[in-house]
């Protein structure tokens, strides 16, 4: 066994709230959100869990959500790295619209296919797979290398950044992965084995909400 690696996504954002398309765009959380985030945070100050390092997107939903989890398990000053790398699937020209205005112009099967496949973009951004061709890389090489040595991981990232690394850690199909939801503000906790492969994983809340 080497290290335990916590993803978690971010508490509701404004734009969740809303129900529009978000991306890259860069919404603040929303009250809910602020409340998810302590409530993930909460759970893992009860696992007992300190971290050595923290990882966030480019985002503000994601960074907000990791400062209160912090601030939850004590550790406010906790060095952080923030990477654009992490940040969420970009929706291109879908970002801002409403997902269901967007369901009643393209279809339902044609919007669940953007949101959830893997290797279908929506129009102008990036499919699951193109997310994961730059977040799987900065696994490999920034994140993985510190669970490995044996520290405690912690990374606030988003729905689809997150569903990438998801579908590796758990090998996950490419058909297995469009029936993947992640909650808002519940962390994950993987324990991984010194080949990199998963030892356990236990998920800290409820997911059984996520859509
Ligand atoms: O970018 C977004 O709109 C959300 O963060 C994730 O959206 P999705 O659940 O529609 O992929």
């Amino acid at each position: 066994m080497s290290g335990t690696l916590v993803l978690v996504r971010h508490g509701q954002s404004d734009w969740n709230l809303k129900n529009l398309f978000t991306g890259w765009k860069n919404p603040e959380l929303t009250e809910l959100g602020v409340q998810e985030a302590n409530t993930g945070g909460k759970a893992l100050a009860d696992y007992g869990i300190k971290f050595d390092i923290a990882f966030t997107s480019d985002l503000k939903r994601a960074q907000d959500t990791l400062k209160i989890i912090l601030e939850n398990v004590g550790q406010t000053g906790l060095e952080t790295i923030k990477d654009q790398a992490l940040n969420e699937r970009d929706y291109g020209d879908l970002s801002g619209l409403n997902k269901d205005d967007a369901r009643a112009k393209w279809g339902e099967e044609q919007v669940h296919i953007w949101r959830r496949s893997y290797d279908v973009p929506p129009p102008g951004g990036e499919s699951l797979r193109d997310t994961g061709a730059r977040v799987w890389p900065y696994y490999l090489t920034e994140i993985l290398p510190r669970v490995l040595r044996g520290e405690t991981v912690l990374v606030a990232a988003h729905g689809n950044s997150l569903r990438s690394l998801v579908m590796v850690l758990d090998k996950l199909t490419k058909e297995q992965i469009l029936g993947v939801n992640l909650a808002t503000g519940v962390p994950m906790v993987y324990k991984l084995n010194a080949d990199s492969t998963v030892a356990s994983k236990e998920v800290l809340g409820d997911m059984s909400g996520a859509h």
